[in-house]
């Protein structure tokens, strides 16, 4: 199974309807990957709080939806497009990653849980998700979470209850807790005996330098691949297969005793 991760550079020269054009091409360019991913919030930026509701816009009938789904068509690949600010028709916005199959139909949304900025920023402005929400992916079950979430190990149990092998995480992770993130993203992979596939941004927006430094870790918690600061695609070759075999050989979450129904 080959996963191509699209570190994009979101850089406030660019404007969102031009960035949106960039990333459309980029995704017609992978064909022939099976998983394409994007980062979180890529076409405004995750810091950019203070465009969040002017670039808002629905799933349904929205322009980065839209192109994205017709992108994952014309390459015919299975595309995590990262998420938007969403503007939920009853109002409140939310931070919504999108899961496009390779006839361009949206296959799942999930609204993330743990929103950033301690009473500002994201979690001022978005409402939180509720629903865990994994995304049947012909190799394998992807379970969905987005960059702060990555903190919250209680998640990552969830989604592993609910089937996940491979758990997909579009961040805006800032530069300043690279070490943070590279620890984390392992330890999601290690405690979860799964693949992370783990996609940054790069550039500076709103005064925040992003890290970058997109990663491909297997269920062992190496790392298989990894990106540098900069705008970069990454493509790498998973074996899904290793999931149950890692979890059969060195059964760690059989022995979970918290959190699971008594025998
Ligand atoms: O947890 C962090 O250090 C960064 C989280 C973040 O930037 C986000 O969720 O947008």
């Amino acid at each position: 199974m080959r996963a191509t991760l699209l570190q994009i550079d979101v850089d406030p020269k660019e404007s969102v309807a031009e960035r949106r054009v960039r990333a459309a091409e980029l995704v017609r360019a992978q064909a022939g990957a099976d998983l394409v991913v994007l980062p979180e919030l890529w076409p405004v930026g995750a810091f950019a709080a203070g465009a969040f509701a002017a670039e808002a816009e629905p799933v349904e009938g929205g322009p980065t939806a839209e192109a994205m789904a017709a992108a994952a068509r014309d390459a015919g690949v299975w595309l995590h497009a990262g998420s938007v600010v969403e503007r939920d028709p009853d109002g409140p916005l939310f931070n919504t990653s999108l899961v496009f199959s390779p006839d361009g139909e949206l296959h799942a949304g999930y609204r993330k849980i743990h929103r950033f900025g301690f009473d500002s920023g994201e979690a001022a402005l978005m409402a939180a998700g509720h629903e865990v929400v994994t995304a049947r992916h012909p190799a394998a079950v992807l379970g969905l979470a987005t960059c702060y979430d990555l903190r919250f190990p209680e998640l990552f149990r969830l989604l592993v209850d609910a089937g996940a092998e491979i758990l997909v995480i579009p961040a805006g992770w800032p530069a300043r807790r690279l070490a943070h993130w590279r620890l984390l993203v392992q330890a999601r992979a290690v405690e979860s005996q799964a693949y992370v596939v783990a996609c940054g941004t790069a550039g500076t927006h709103a005064g925040v330098a992003q890290a970058g430094h997109s990663m491909v870790v297997d269920p062992w918690g190496e790392i298989l691949a990894e990106a540098g600061p900069d705008e970069q695609v990454l493509t790498v070759d998973l074996d899904p297969g290793r999931v149950a075999a890692t979890r059969a050989e060195f059964p760690v979450l059989r022995d979970r005793v918290l959190g699971v129904p008594l025998p």
